[in-house]
Parts: C-alpha cells; sequence; structure tokens
C-alpha cells in the first residue's frame, strides 16, 4: 500500500506561462540587435558611422548582456513552490539525528552574545534531544566565545526545557524577548514561568557584558585545537534534565599561520570529523552565526523531503531561503537579497534544485563524503582519502540513532580517548595529501564554499528541495549599509568568477552532468560578476560618442529602432512582473534596479578584478567576516529610506564618477538637439543617459543637495570630476579625435 507523501508541489502556472513568452520575444528582438549592429558597422560608411572601438565594446556589450539574460531564461521555465505534512512524518523513535554546525570567527564582529542566541536557537529545536547535537566551531579560539557557551549551556537549561513545554517556535532568547507574540498566555504558570526566565535571561547577558570587559574580545590565529563537549564535566551530569538536553560542543580547530584554513569550508570540514567521531548523526543542518531558528519545526519539515522513500536517495540537501530580521519596508540596498529567494530558488526547485545557500540547510552527510566512499571498501584508499584517523574511519561505517550509543557520554576514560582523537582530526595537518576540500566535504577552490560545494554536488547526481514555508524557518540580520553591503558583494563575486575562470566553469564543467537548464542556471550565477563590463561601458561609450555627434543606435523613425525599445521594455516589465507576484512594490523594483546598478560597477567590478589577479598569483584567497554590529545613526538612515554614502572613496568613485558623466552628456545632448536639431539620432542615447541619472538619482542628491554625515563626502566627489575629466579626455583623443 503506498503511504501518503509527506510533501506536495505546486507549479506556477501563469508564471511559466508569461515567463516564456518574455523568452520567446526577448530572443527575437535579440537577434535583431545584432543583425542591425553588424549591418550597420558593415555598411553605414557615411561620416557619422561609429568608429572601430566604441563599436566593438559597445557591440561586445550588448552580446554578454544578451548571453547572461539568456543565461538567467533558466529560472524562469518551471517555478515551484512546495509544502509539508508535518503530522504524517514517523514517530519520534524513528526520526534520524541530526548535527547543528554553527561557525564563528571574530569575536568581535560576531558578539558572542548573538553567537550564543543561535546556540540557543538550535538547542530549543523541536527535535527528541538525545537526536540532536549542537556543535560551535569557533575559528577565533576566543576564551570570551568559550566562556560564553558554557553560559549559554547552564541558561540552556532552563530555557530548552521551557521553549519544550510551551511549544515555542521561536528559539532565540533575545528575539523571543524583544516580540513575545507566542501566546501561551492562557497555559497555567506560563507567564511567571516566562517572567523567571527573561530574569535568567538578563543575568546570562550581564554575565556575558562582564566577562566582555575583564577577558576581553581577543581573536587568535595561532593556536592547538580546543574541543570541548559542554556540560559534560558538570558533576550533575546524570541529573534528569540534562537528559532532556542536546549534546553541545564547542570546536575551536589547530590554526597555525603557516597553514592556509580555508575560512569556513575549513571549519565545516573539522566539524565534519569531530561530529563524526562524536555523534555522526546522518543529517547535518548548518548555520552561520548570524542567523537563528525561528520556527523550531524546521527539522521536522526538512524531513518531510529527507525521509520521503521516492526522492530521498538522490537528495543531498533541503535549503531554506536566508530571510533577515532586520529588513525595512523599502530595503533601499536590497539587504534582504530578495530576487534570490523569492524568484531564483523556486525556479531551480522545478529543476534539479537550488544552489547551495551557506546557511539554513539540513544535508546528508553521505552526500559531503564523495565519491570515495562508494568504491570498495579498501582500507588503504579510505586513508588516503579522509585522513588517518581510524577513529573517524570507522565512523564512516557505524550508524548511531541516538546519544545513548554513544560512547563519550558512556565511558570516561574512552571518552578522554575520543576527544584527543578529535583534536588529532582538528589539526590543520590532517588533511594533507587527502581528499578533503577537493572531493571530499566543503570545497576548497572557491571563497563562496556554499555554491562550489552545491554546484559539484549537482554534478554528482544529488539533488536539492527548496523549502520555503510562511513562517521564516530561519532569521538572520543582514548588513544594512552601503560600505558591507558592497564589500560583502565584492567577496561573493571574487568566489564566483573565480568558479566560472576555472575548470569548473559551470558552461563547460557542467554540460553533460547537470541537466541543461541547471547548467545555466549555475552558469547566470557565477557569470554575474561579468555584469560589470558591460555596465561600465554602456554607462560611458555611448555618452563619449553622443559628445562627439555620433549616433549608436538607430533613428527613432527608423524601424531598427523597435527592437531595442521592445529589448529595454521588456526586461523592465518582467522584472516588474517578478517583484509584484512575489508580493513585492513597485518601489521594490525600482530598488532593486538601482542596488543592480550600484553593484555592477562597484561590488561586481572589484570582484572581477580580485579573481583577475588570484587568478595571476598576484592576490591570496582572503574572507573578511561581514559586520554583523550595526551603527546606530546607520540603521536610522537605512530604516527610513535614506542612503548613507559613508564607504571609502574606492567604492563611491565608480558611482559618482559615472553619473557626473551622464550628467555631462545628458546635458549636452538636451542642449545640442535643442539648438541644431538631430533630436531622432541621438534620442537613443539621451534617453540612456536619463535613464542612468533618475535610476541613481540618490546618488546626484547624496553629491549636491544632502549636507548630513551620510551624504558623500566632497573629497569623494573632487576626485570623481577629476576621474570624468580624464574619461572624457581619453575618450576624445583615443576614440574620436582625427586630424
Ligand atoms: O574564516 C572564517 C570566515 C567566516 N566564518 C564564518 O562563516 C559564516 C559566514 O560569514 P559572514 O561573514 O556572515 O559572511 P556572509 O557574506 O554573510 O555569508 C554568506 O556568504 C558566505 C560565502 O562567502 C557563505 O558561507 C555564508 O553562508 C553566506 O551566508 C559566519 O558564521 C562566519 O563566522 C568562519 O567560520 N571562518
Ligand atoms: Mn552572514
Amino acid at each position: 500500500m503506498e503511504a501518503f507523501p509527506l510533501h506536495q508541489i505546486a507549479v506556477d502556472k501563469l508564471s511559466v506561462y508569461i515567463n516564456r513568452s518574455h523568452t520567446f520575444i526577448h530572443s527575437t528582438v535579440l537577434i535583431c540587435m545584432i543583425v542591425y549592429r553588424v549591418s550597420s558597422f558593415l555598411f553605414n560608411k557615411d561620416s557619422q558611422a561609429i568608429p572601430l572601438i566604441p563599436w566593438l565594446l559597445i557591440f561586445s556589450s550588448e552580446l554578454l548582456l544578451g548571453f547572461i539574460w539568456l543565461m538567467k531564461s533558466a529560472y524562469n521555465w518551471r517555478p515551484i513552490s512546495r509544502s509539508v505534512f508535518l503530522e504524517r512524518l514517523p514517530p519520534d523513535d524513528d526520526l534520524p539525528p541530526i548535527d547543528v554546525f554553527i561557525c564563528t570567527a571574530d569575536p568581535v564582529r560576531e558578539p558572542p552574545l548573538k553567537v550564543m542566541n543561535t546556540v540557543l536557537s538550535s538547542m530549543a529545536l523541536d527535535y527528541p534531544p538525545g537526536k540532536l547535537s549542537v556543535y560551535l566551531s569557533d575559528d577565533a579560539g576566543s576564551s570570551l566565545t568559550l566562556y560564553a557557551i558554557h553560559e549559554a549551556w547552564d541558561f540552556g537549561r532552563l530555557w530548552v526545557p521551557f521553549c519544550r513545554k510551551y511549544a515555542i517556535k521561536n528559539g532565540c532568547p533575545e528575539a523571543y524577548f524583544s516580540t513575545t507574540i507566542d501566546d501561551h498566555g492562557n497555559k497555567i504558570g506560563f507567564q511567571e514561568e516566562q517572567k523567571n526566565i527573561e530574569v535568567e535571561y538578563e543575568k546570562f547577558k550581564e554575565s556575558l557584558r562582564i566577562a566582555g570587559e575583564s577577558i576581553g574580545a581577543k581573536s587568535s590565529q595561532d593556536h592547538p585545537a580546543m574541543i570541548e563537549i559542554i556540560g559534560s564535566k558538570d558533576p550533575v551530569i546524570a541529573d534528569s534534565d540534562d537528559a532532556k538536553m542536546p549534546r553541545v560542543v564547542y570546536v575551536s580547530r589547530e590554526k597555525r599561520p603557516s597553514h592556509p584554513h580555508n575560512f569556513k569550508a575549513g571549519s565545516l570540514n573539522v566539524l565534519l570529523r569531530v561530529s563524526g567521531i562524536i555523534s555522526n548523526s546522518p543529517y547535518i543542518l548548518v548555520l552561520d552565526c548570524d542567523m537563528y531558528c525561528n520556527d523550531s519545526t524546521s527539522a521536522r519539515q526538512a524531513m518531510c523531503f529527507h525521509l520521503d522513500q521516492k526522492m530521498c536517495s538522490s537528495l543531498a540537501f533541503v535549503q531554506f531561503p536566508q530571510k533577515f530580521g532586520n529588513i525595512s519596508k523599502n530595503d533601499i540596498y536590497d539587504a534582504a537579497l530578495r530576487y534570490i529567494f523569492v524568484v531564483m530558488w523556486p525556479g531551480m526547485d522545478g529543476l534539479r534544485g537550488p544552489i547551495l545557500s551557506g546557511t539554513c540547510f539540513y544535508i546528508k552527510r553521505e552526500a559531503l563524503y564523495g565519491r570515495s566512499r562508494e568504491k570498495d571498501v579498501d582500507l588503504v584508499q579510505l586513508k588516503q582519502s579522509f585522513g588517518p584517523s581510524n577513529e573517524f574511519l570507522r565512523s564512516l561505517k557505524t550508524k548511531r540513532t541516538s546519544h545513548s550509543d554513544n560512547k563519550v557520554v558512556d565511558d570516561q576514560d574512552s571518552g578522554t580517548a575520543l576527544l584527543q582523537e578529535t583534536r588529532f582530526v582538528g589539526s590543520p595537518t590532517y588533511e594533507t595529501n587527502t581528499a578533503w576540500g577537493k572531493e571530499i566535504g566543503f570545497l576548497y577552490d572557491s571563497v563562496v564554499e556554499d555554491y562550489f560545494t552545491g554546484f559539484i554536488l549537482h554534478c554528482r547526481g544529488w539533488s536539492s528541495v527548496f523549502c520555503n514555508p510562511q513562517r521564516p524557518a530561519f532569521l538572520g540580520s543582514s548588513p544594512t549599509n552601503l560600505s558591507d553591503t558592497l564589500i560583502q558583494g565584492t567577496r561573493w563575486n571574487t568566489g564566483l568568477l573565480e568558479v566560472f575562470l576555472s575548470r569548473f566553469c559551470p558552461i563547460i564543467y557542467g554540460l553533460g552532468r547537470v541537466p541543461l537548464l541547471d547548467c545555466m542556471c549555475y552558469a547566470y550565477f557565477s557569470a554575474q560578476p561579468l555584469y560589470c563590463f558591460p555596465v561600465w561601458c554602456l554607462a560611458i561609450v555611448p555618452q563619449l560618442c553622443l559628445l562627439n555627434g555620433i549616433p549608436v543606435y538607430p533613428r527613432v523613425s527608423s524601424p531598427w529602432f523597435i527592437p531595442y525599445s521592445v529589448a529595454f521594455l521588456s526586461t523592465l516589465g518582467i522584472h516588474l512582473w517578478d517583484v509584484l507576484r512575489t508580493g513585492g512594490t513597485t518601489r521594490i523594483w525600482w530598488n532593486e534596479w538601482r542596488v543592480w546598478m550600484i553593484k555592477s560597477v562597484t561590488a561586481y567590478f572589484y570582484g572581477s578584478l580580485d579573481a583577475l589577479l588570484k587568478l595571476f598569483g598576484v592576490k591570496e584567497a582572503s574572507f573578511v567576516p561581514t559586520n554583523k554590529v550595526a551603527d546606530g545613526e546607520q540603521v536610522k538612515r537605512y530604516q527610513l529610506g535614506i542612503y548613507d554614502f559613508q564607504a571609502s572613496t574606492m567604492l563611491l568613485a565608480p558611482l559618482v564618477t559615472l553619473v557626473i558623466l551622464n550628467m555631462v552628456s545628458f546635458i549636452w545632448g538636451i542642449g545640442k538637439s535643442t539648438l541644431a536639431g538631430g533630436w531622432g539620432e541621438l534620442f537613443g542615447q539621451i534617453f540612456l543617459s536619463f535613464f542612468i541619472l533618475i535610476v541613481n538619482y540618490p546618488i546626484i542628491e547624496g553629491m549636491m543637495l544632502r549636507k548630513d554625515k551620510g551624504r558623500i563626502p566632497p573629497s569623494a566627489t573632487l576626485f570623481s570630476l577629476a576621474c570624468s575629466f580624464l574619461i572624457l579626455l581619453f575618450g576624445y583623443t583615443a576614440f574620436f579625435y582625427r586630424s
């Protein structure tokens, strides 16, 4: 007899219809545009023809935009949504154990209180506590974080039972006490208990604050491995409360300046090995320290897919969206990364599944162990791939179903020996000459380890699922100021282009390994940094041509003008449709355009530059964790929808320079066409400048109209003026000067 399914899907039919029509129309006009570009160059011999270099720049920009668009259209092919039936899950005794991995790297940028809230929220997951182990990786080896996790454990002994007793969904104490909308007010004793716990939470916070002052938030890049099972040294280990607590383990891997540590991927791989020895759960939840569990049922939701007999054999991970609690209504920096999680991931979900997104996913341990595991079990080979730890190799073959199977808790002596072994697998030399980071675990070749690892998993035949329930399963905080947003974006784009330029380039490596549409989705994602080229070119070259009276677009009365205007409108239109159908507003749509342009000339540009420098060995890999401490004033401006331009000149200069150039060309174009005529010929270029200016209006405002602290600093404006002047001069002499 067929059991009831644990989940179901719904295909968004209207979107499928609209999206595919768009793809058809848009590709037709793109072909027309290419024909026009080529023929106008070959056959237009009059004095106004575009000189070769500008023509090449414009044509290659248009081709590149077309290529990126084509890859992107794969996301629109078959968007779906899913729902789960929690009540159909097997009884608790039959649920598989889960390990939770949380990473932190810097007690200053990532305050321990915040990290502990993530730890506590995952301890409070609605899952049999005997089947839950929480591992915190502390890359900073900070005594403050170690102290904090001990305190968190003590507080957790009150918090976790409280959450379980009243079925509290939001397991993050900080968020819980600042909202308290969970309604359990009628249950007898609830309010009193809640008040008591709030007092205890305040004490916990105070103890961290005092420790912060006395211990200090120091990071160390040179320290031995330090692994501790929290609470197990407690003399009352056997008391009944602890039996209801999940296991909590603090892991600070060994770090030496002489050995590369491979950032977050390196940490996660140490956690894989350490947890393999300690709990070895078949499923793993990965969380960044800035993301807490906002719905304690997420583990059960994920199990609705992992335990589905039909899909489980190929399912590698269940990805939840990254959602953020600090997003304002207008979200001027697109901090929510809205488009990714409401349009692209549901689109990929209708194919082989979404891209691994770094955090908020439940992954099958087996999927991370690579192909090497499937081979006939030859101990020598296994050692070569997985490293020399016998204890870890043994874990590859054993299956544990709950904590009670575990030696660490049962037996003091072998417990000590096991901890010794975990330190061994936590050393930087353990991975030397093994397949860790190359084939096994999270992969090292890119700083966007998530994207790259997910891609390789899909290439190996695994699939994934996007689970996006009404109530956000996880909530985090996203950078809400221009500087942090762009610095983070630069890192991502470095990593993405790295993959694009490597032998794993999705269009080459992915072909034949994943279905074509999935291949296109992956290609689009890693090709995104390339947007910087067409955006830079199209914000400079047509403008320089305009200033020299050279038309680059067909005149308004020509039939060739139609494909250009249709392409423009259909691009704006499909995006508007995507935003509106997913609950967004026109204002958000317009913001997304602006943020895209801003990122194209800064984060995409610097990211590409970084990737190239790395490719040629000029620069080393780096991963600066995003700042998680918000500045009050900046947050206020963000909430009000006012841009904050307190950022380095390096980030501002490209934006301001392009705006100045477009102001010059727009004013010149209008003036010239009014006085001397020629509207029809130059309309395209004048309009382009106009469009760039209205999209980037906040930059004009920040440069010329604002006086507050968040305006564009005059020094950046001056510097950009100089840059624009140079570009004008260069453009005139190089492209157009004819003796
Ligand atoms: O050497 C390091 C650097 C970072 N981290 C941790 O990695 C996580 C992500 O770092 P964060 O600074 O928050 O970067 P984001 O840009 O916000 O992270 C996004 O991008 C990363 C890839 O660049 C992914 O790993 C993340 O999951 C994804 O949320 C944090 O928990 C860090 O503590 C480490 O453990 N070790
Ligand atoms: Mn983050």
